[in-house]
């Protein structure tokens, strides 16, 4: 199955980084991406350090407090921000939020103080707040129109890379710190860590580059759409007041013609002095007309594009996940969440998260019980994020011919025992390293479950998924974070000992054991409801074939060959139900859907069977016997398997056919009345057992086909209405008894809703998506941090 190339596809990363400005903004972006995950360890980390000498239950309220003022903020406060922020200049903001925010994070040690720190975090908070929409409208100024999806995402992309970057730089300097400290007390101490100064150095680096980077000058609110044609004659006058670019624009290193761009000058007529002074005041007057005339056109041609645009932004803020979380929450869960396969993925995804969370939440507090405090969150945290990057990118290459649904199941089950494992035995090392399996496994759910989800919305919801699924995975993971420090405190730490043996039962070990807990019944019943109907090759079958990269053994639906990988779609029914043209929308559709579709028919979809087709609807061979008929419909048949639809189906191709076997049992079956047994026996020979796996019958009275049809008929049109009938009761006696493979569609209906029935019903018959679609989708994956995603 061939698939559209991906956004995210290397080479057109480079492309849009090729943009020489948009790098500049782009490193800007990815430092400043790099400072807030670097803030949210500082802060975690010294909120524990400034309080260890506090009452037990302190620590652990500090760092929910932390944590919900990272989430609460971007959650509650998100619109309105996007929404004063879209009054102001993009590169401003840009600069003074990171600036902001690193002297912010650089007096949070120097003060040494919780309530400080708390006060400092939720400034820093709402100033990234504004980012979000500046960035946005840098970009869109910084590129061409056609790339600003690309660079979206490349700039989402650099939300979280850094986020392992971040957690393995905190942990190296929370070590050199604490063996600094151990060399000389004075450089011991919760203000001397070193690694909490990182995050205001790299913000304010973002800054300084943010500044230096041509981002164009101009509020978002202001900047126009498209760029002017140029005037005929340049004018010598001013243009109108609302006619004046706001601010002088830069420069910027990209075609000019695919920016956009302020509005040029105004046009003015040229008036030759004339002898006549009455006539030149009358000209004059003309002239003065005809200006106020072409202004106020003006005018009403600007505030139409700025109402468009405006427009446009709040359409975007609808499935906006940076600038309105809530409004995207809401409208995603009732588009997203309806169906229930769509609401077992979603189960599935936010169940992971929300098990990732629960680390992040007592993984400091875990680190500090282990013995390796911050240097050890910071590898816990790091652990985590790698292997969600490295699940979200093996993704879709893992196990290629393992069913994907299958995968989702079995990946979620294996970050939760992951899980499990870190809660159950306390050593660094090993919960390093299963924090790395807790996250691929989350990564690899993640995408793949995106990616079905995607798939199983309907058209017009689909593109606002990812931010949906977005949204809603960095709701889950934060308010599991906010929330797992809770029951850890309530728990407690405690040891158990049985004789010379001891226990240590943490508190933060429990939590991860009960959020362990959780998520395997999730991924179980995730993995019930993607697993398929009973009779499935069993999973154990289906792992060895692909692991091993050889065909599963005895799947369903083989019959003297192997099934092959395609998808085998027929539309039966009489004359005129409207075949070829459901035909024609399905393969559009689906090839829409980055498929590779075949679509055929029978009979004489081969050079023997045009031939074939031409003998049998000839008017000539009326009074054929109807032996020789249904022989030469199967040897057709024959051919038409052997040489268009077996190699489709090979290739992984989507094949649609215009008639199939049930079409002889139907015509020459029921309406010749021959023996629809044997003629199935010999049909079951000529296409080797190759079976549909959906029939769709588009039943229809006979009468009703035959008049939608018009002109002249074939040898089997012109057949007479008791025959016609006959054939219509024999497909419908096929679909009664195989009901399963079977879609009766009433055909009097408007093509239109017939079409969208038969989706809903193919939907699910869909092969497993394809990687490199599936890498664009995944390039959503929710991170910590808050403005790049
Ligand atoms: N749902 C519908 N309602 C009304 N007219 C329809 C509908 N679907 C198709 N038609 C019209 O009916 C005629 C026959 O449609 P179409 O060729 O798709 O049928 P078919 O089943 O492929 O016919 P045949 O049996 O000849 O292959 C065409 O003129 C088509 O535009
Ligand atoms: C496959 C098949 C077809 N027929 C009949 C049905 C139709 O009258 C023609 C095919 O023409 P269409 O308009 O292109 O559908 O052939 C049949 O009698 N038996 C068959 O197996």
């Amino acid at each position: 199955m061939s698939r559209s190339a991906s956004l995210g596809a290397p080479g057109e990363a480079r492309s849009v980084l090729a943009i020489k400005p948009f790098r500049r903004l782009w490193i800007s972006l990815s430092l400043s991406g790099l400072g807030d995950w670097l803030s949210l360890l500082a802060m975690v980390s010294l909120a524990v350090v400034l309080t260890r000498d506090a009452a037990p239950a302190v620590p652990y309220l500090a760092v929910s407090g932390v944590l919900a003022l990272r989430l609460l903020p971007w959650l509650l406060l998100s619109a309105p921000a996007a929404r004063a922020a879209d009054r102001l200049d993009p590169r401003f903001t840009l600069v003074g939020a990171d600036a902001l925010r690193g002297l912010l994070y650089l007096s949070v040690p120097l003060v040494g103080r919780l309530d400080w720190l708390l006060a400092a975090h939720l400034l820093a908070e709402a100033a990234a707040l504004f980012r979000a929409p500046a960035k946005e409208a840098a970009i869109g100024g910084l590129v061409p129109k056609k790339r600003v999806a690309q660079a979206d995402r490349i700039a989402l992309l650099a939300g979280y890379w850094t986020a392992p970057v971040a957690a393995g730089l905190f942990a190296v300097l929370a070590g050199v710190g604490t063996v600094l400290g151990a060399l000389a007390p004075a450089l011991a101490g919760p203000r001397a860590d070193l690694a909490l100064y990182l995050a205001p150095p790299v913000l304010l680096a973002a800054a300084a580059i943010a500044w230096t980077a041509p981002v164009q000058g101009r509020p978002r609110t202001e900047r126009p759409e498209k760029r002017p044609e140029p005037a005929p004659e340049p004018a010598p006058q001013q243009p109108a007041a609302d006619e004046q670019p706001t601010q002088e624009v830069r420069t910027v290193e990209v075609d000019p013609n695919e920016l956009t761009a302020p509005i040029g000058t105004a046009e003015t007529l040229q008036v030759p002095a004339l002898p006549d002074p009455e006539e030149q005041k009358a000209k004059e007057e003309a002239r003065k007309a005809e200006e106020a005339k072409r202004k106020a056109e003006e005018r009403a041609r600007l505030r139409a594009e700025r109402q468009a645009a405006a427009e446009e932004r709040r359409k975007a803020r609808r499935t906006g996940s940076e600038t309105d979380p809530l409004g995207t929450l809401r409208d995603g869960f009732r588009s997203a969440g309806s169906g229930a396969l769509p609401r077992a993925l979603l189960l599935g995804m936010l169940g992971s998260f929300a098990a990732g969370g629960a680390l992040v939440g007592v993984g400091r507090i875990l680190a500090d019980r282990l013995g390796a405090g911050s240097a050890g969150f910071g590898v816990l945290f790091g652990a985590l994020a790698a292997g969600a990057v490295l699940g979200v990118l093996a993704g879709p290459r893992t196990l290629r011919q393992f069913s994907r649904r299958r995968l989702f199941g079995l990946a979620l089950g294996a970050s939760a025992v992951a899980l499990l494992l870190i809660g159950l035995i306390p050593n660094m090392a090993l919960a390093a390293v299963l924090s790395l399996a807790v996250g691929a496994g989350t990564g690899l759910a993640w995408t793949i479950g995106l990616t079905l989800l995607t798939q199983e919305a309907d058209g017009p919801t689909r593109p606002a998924i990812p931010a949906f699924a977005y949204t809603a995975g960095r709701t889950a993971l934060f308010a599991a974070a906010v929330v797992a420090p809770l029951p850890a405190l309530l728990i407690g730490d405690h040891t158990l000992a049985v004789r010379e043996l001891t226990y240590d039962v943490l508190g933060s070990g429990v939590v991860l054991v009960i959020a362990a807990l959780a998520a395997l019944v999730v991924a179980v019943l995730c993995y019930r409801r993607m697993n398929g109907e009973p009779g499935d090759v069993p999973l154990v079958t289906e792992l060895l074939a692909a692991l091993r990269g050889v065909p599963v053994p005895g799947d369903k639906g083989a019959g003297e060959q192997e099934r092959p990988p395609g998808t085998f779609i027929v539309l039966e029914g009489g004359e005129g139900a409207g075949k070829s043209t459901q035909v024609g929308q399905l393969s559009v559709w689906l090839r829409d859907e980055g498929f590779e579709v075949v679509t055929t028919r029978e009979p004489g979809s081969t050079r023997l069977g045009m031939r074939l087709r031409a003998l049998l609807l000839d008017k000539e061979h009326t009074g054929m016997s109807p032996r020789a008929e249904a022989l030469l419909y199967a040897a057709d048949r024959a051919d038409h398997v052997n040489e268009v639809i077996l190699p489709a189906l090979r290739r992984g191709a989507i094949v649609i056919s215009d008639r199939y076997v049930d079409s002889t049992l139907a015509y020459q079956g029921a309406g010749r009345d021959l023996p629809v047994s044997e003629i199935a026996r010999i049909n079951d020979w000529a296409t080797a057992g190759l079976v549909p796996q959906l029939t769709v019958l588009l039943d229809l009275p006979a009468e009703d086909g035959l008049a939608r049809l018009g002109g002249t008929t074939d040898r089997i049109e012109a057949e007479s209405q008791e025959f016609h009938d006959r054939v219509r009761r024999g497909f419908l006696d096929l679909a009664e008894r195989d009901a399963g493979r079977y879609l009766v569609v009433d055909a009097r209906g408007p093509a239109e809703q017939i079409t969208r029935e038969i989706q809903r019903r193919i939907r699910p018959l869909l092969p497993d998506p394809v990687p490199q679609d599936a890498e664009a989708i995944t390039g959503m994956m929710p991170v910590v941090k808050d403005d790049e995603g």
